[in-house]
């Protein structure tokens, strides 16, 4: 499927709220590739699509993770909503031929990131916190600290997720903790 193709047909099968949010990462994500000298064109695609398994009911969640045989963890089993990350992943390549292991693997971290990311990883990861429709207290220190330094703007949405988590009572998945430490590991070295 080209560029086009793919957007079309997320325009139809998502929300309009969860489209533009969609563009908005591409968007985002194309122009922190640009800033960084990463791929411009798998940015653009990785940030259409991280989201398109975003709306899948619960039940859909849980049945398609079995019939990819994607490993669920205690949190995952909880938490059903973290699916859409690796099913997502599955989705781009079954339904839209991605075959980039790059976009792949953004697609597959983009909602708890991780240990070991690629800068397409990184680059989609913080473009779904920053793109334009999100707004919450510290989203513009995050906007330009993106644009200077993607491993402190990591450190500090990763902090953003885990104080957000621990606000609501919930249980971070561990890949949340190890991306973190390994990050402020390789800045205080
Ligand atoms: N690192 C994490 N550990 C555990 N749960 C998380 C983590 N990140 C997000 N979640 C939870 O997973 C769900 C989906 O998250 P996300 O896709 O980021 O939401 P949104 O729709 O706002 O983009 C939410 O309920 C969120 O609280």
């Amino acid at each position: 499927m080209t560029f086009q193709q793919i957007k079309q047909t997320l325009k139809h099968r998502l929300s309009a709220r969860r489209f533009e949010h969609s563009v908005g990462v591409s968007e985002t994500a194309v122009q922190l590739a640009e800033r960084h000298s990463g791929d411009v064109e798998k940015a653009r695609l990785a940030g259409l699509l991280h989201d398109c398994a975003r709306e899948m009911p619960r039940n859909t969640l849980l049945h398609t993770a079995q019939s990819f045989g994607i490993v669920m963890g205690s949190i995952e089993r909880r938490e059903l909503a973290l699916l859409h990350a690796p099913i997502g992943a599955r989705l781009a390549q079954t339904i839209y031929g991605i075959t980039d292991p790059e976009i792949i693997a953004a697609i597959a971290a983009h909602t708890v990131g991780g240990p070991n990311l690629g800068q397409l990883s990184v680059i989609v990861y913080l473009a779904d916190y920053i793109e334009p429709t999100r707004s919450f207290p510290g989203v513009d220190k995050l906007r330009s600290l993106a644009q200077t330094n993607l491993a402190a703007a990591m450190i500090e949405s990763y902090d953003h997720s885990i104080q957000y988590i621990i606000s609501r009572g919930g249980l971070i998945h561990p890949a949340t903790v190890e991306g973190r430490n390994e990050l402020l590991l390789q800045r205080d070295n």
